[in-house]
């Protein structure tokens, strides 16, 4: 163990982050009602290029015009390898209001990405006096970007979360698929005639969870595409949550109830993470540094294990 203790995450809730193209403006009251936690207005891939400029025309006016209650708000910028980033970060900088929380940075490859936006924001900041400091979110979703999450990670004080983008890192990877997240049909295995479906997206997770935990931010799991698929939905948010992020993308309404539940622990799990950290107190009382919760062993590391599913519920409860 390193002497550096593990940076907490932000303290905020990042169940659901639901998205909306920038150039549907009729769709970002409906977003503004939604229970996500987070709310995404795009600027990227769901806006065609000859709407970019009406898009962030439209996002500008709605950070100001519309009531997003207490949800972290965050806009998805374009990629750096496009001619629209430069101009969505001016504009927003100079022109939104200061209900502005994020910037999502798609597509990040490598740290001096982040750098190079993070050196455009923080001079826009200081030209207008923006005293509420833009935070940051980035996109894995390349091979380039996957093989420096970490760097990326650590990038700068301003980021905050990073999300997996599965369509976008399939095809940087070459990956014979066109599905957005979920089973893959021919990535299975074969043990006494019976196929065996695992997952293919755990890696890259696991990479994302790592990075994301060693410098204090929130790893989420990106959009899941067929939004006809509840089931499908669910078991890959279950996935995800259980190799330790914290939320999913919806990019349909129908999508956010149903990360809300997966990523809120439920009232058992949380029952019984109290009870350990109970047998746990009785041990220490007792000067022992194990003991047995319903047959099984709990010790000093389940102690955090029940802190983390503990916090989480005092974060719901506000
Ligand atoms: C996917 C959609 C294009 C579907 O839109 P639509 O056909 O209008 O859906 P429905 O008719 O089923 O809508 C039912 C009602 O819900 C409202 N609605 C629809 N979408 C949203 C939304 N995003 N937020 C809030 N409300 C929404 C409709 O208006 C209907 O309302 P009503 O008539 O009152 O009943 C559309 O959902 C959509 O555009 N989704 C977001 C797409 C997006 O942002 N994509 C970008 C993120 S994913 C990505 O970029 C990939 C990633 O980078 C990677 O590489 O992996
Ligand atoms: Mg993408």
């Amino acid at each position: 163990m390193s002497f550096r203790t593990q940076p907490l995450p932000p303290a905020r809730l990042n169940r659901c982050q639901l998205f909306g193209p920038g150039s549907r403006e009729s769709l970002f009251e409906k977003m503004a009602k939604s229970a996500a936690d987070v709310i995404n207005l795009d600027l990227e891939d769901s806006v065609a290029p000859a709407d970019k400029d009406r898009a962030r025309a439209n996002i500008i006016q709605a950070i100001g015009d519309i009531d997003w209650g207490d949800k972290t708000l965050s806009v998805r910028i374009n990629g750096l390898d496009t001619p629209f980033w430069y101009r969505d970060v001016v504009d927003l900088l100079e022109q939104a209001g200061d209900r502005l929380d994020q910037i999502m940075i798609p597509k990040a490859g490598n740290a001096s990405d982040i750098y190079a936006v993070d050196a455009l924001v923080t001079a826009i900041e200081r030209a207008k006096g923006r005293t509420k400091r833009i935070n940051f979110e980035v996109i894995i979703e390349s091979a380039a970007g996957i093989c420096h999450v970490e760097e990326i990670a650590a990038s700068s004080p301003r980021m905050q979360a990073i999300s997996l983008g599965a369509a976008d890192f399939a095809a940087s990877m070459g990956m014979a698929t066109t599905g957005i997240g979920g089973t893959q049909e021919n990535y299975y295995m074969i043990r006494e005639g019976q196929k065996y479906w695992p997952d293919p997206w755990h890696w890259a997770q696991t990479a994302i969870v790592a990075a994301c935990r060693t410098h204090g931010l929130l790893p989420v799991d990106g959009p899941f595409g067929d939004f006809s698929d509840q089931d499908g939905f669910i078991a890959q948010a279950r996935r995800s949550a259980t190799l330790g992020m914290v939320g999913k993308w919806a990019i349909h309404p129908s999508q956010v109830a149903l990360a809300n539940e997966v990523f809120s622990p439920s009232e058992a799990a949380v029952t019984e993470a109290r009870e350990i950290l109970a047998a746990m107190e009785k041990a220490k009382a007792e000067g022992a540094g194990a003991t047995v919760y319903k047959g099984r062993l709990v010790d000093i590391a389940s102690i955090k294990q029940a802190e983390v599913i503990v916090r989480q519920a005092e974060l719901i409860a506000g």
